[in-house]
């Protein structure tokens, strides 16, 4: 089984393993998208452009922005993403339409084992993070390897996602779990402005 096999399994691979991908990373373009004004909207966006592998209409993402490589992360419309954004991407990251990720967070594809007498030479695997369409994350939210959110799921500030999470809930704590189902009461929770 080749590299290429061995990581889209999910198996363990080595950084000399992972050298094909290294033509994926994006260092030096997150590096001038951090330096580029706020204001220039129009520079940022075509970087993130060219960072992303895939990004749709009227993203914001505040820096610092971190990746690994960039071009892993898959964006649907109208994505926010606040300050210190961190996107451990060995592998897919795919967002939905109208996510917003708060301060802070974590989400990443990659881990390394558990036992010190196989983490060498970065010995890791990877697994793929799906966050569905209107995914709101909360400040200081870790997701871990392999997770996928469900539509419209509330992940509270400070958890750690280690499991999948269904759609239309409010899920919070380390570990993470389902705390109550979002209804039509949360509409009348609080009002928008009319
Ligand atoms: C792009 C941006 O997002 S920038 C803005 C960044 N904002 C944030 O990070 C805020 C994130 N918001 C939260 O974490 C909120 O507390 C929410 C969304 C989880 C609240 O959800 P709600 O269902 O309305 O919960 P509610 O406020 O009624 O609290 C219910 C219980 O959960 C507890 N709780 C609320 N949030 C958390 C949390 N993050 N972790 C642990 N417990 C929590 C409350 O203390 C309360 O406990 P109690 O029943 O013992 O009194």
């Amino acid at each position: 089984m080749d590299a290429e096999e061995r990581i889209a399994r999910g198996l363990l691979y080595t950084e000399d393993d992972a050298a094909f991908l290294s033509g994926g990373r994006r260092a030096d373009l997150l590096f001038e998208y951090n330096r580029t004004p706020p204001g220039a909207v129009e520079a940022r966006t075509r970087l993130l452009g060219r960072i992303l592998g895939s990004v749709g209409r009227n993203p914001v993402i505040a820096s610092p922005l971190h990746a690994a490589y960039g071009s892993n992360v898959h964006i649907g419309d109208d994505f926010y993403g606040n300050v210190n954004l961190t996107l451990v991407d060995d592998v897919e990251i795919r967002i939905g339409d109208g996510v917003m990720i708060a301060p802070s967070c974590t989400l990443t594809t990659t881990g390394h084992p558990v036992h010190p007498a196989l983490r060498h030479d970065y010995n890791r695997f990877s697994e793929p993070i799906v966050l569905a369409d209107r995914v709101w994350l909360g400040s200081n939210v870790v997701v871990l390897p392999g997770v996928t959110i469900g539509y419209g799921a509330v992940i509270g500030a400070g958890s750690v996602v280690s499991k999948d999470v269904p759609p239309m809930v409010v899920a919070l704590g380390v570990p993470c779990r389902p705390v109550r189902e979002i209804s039509d009461a949360d509409l009348d929770q609080r009002q928008p402005p009319r």
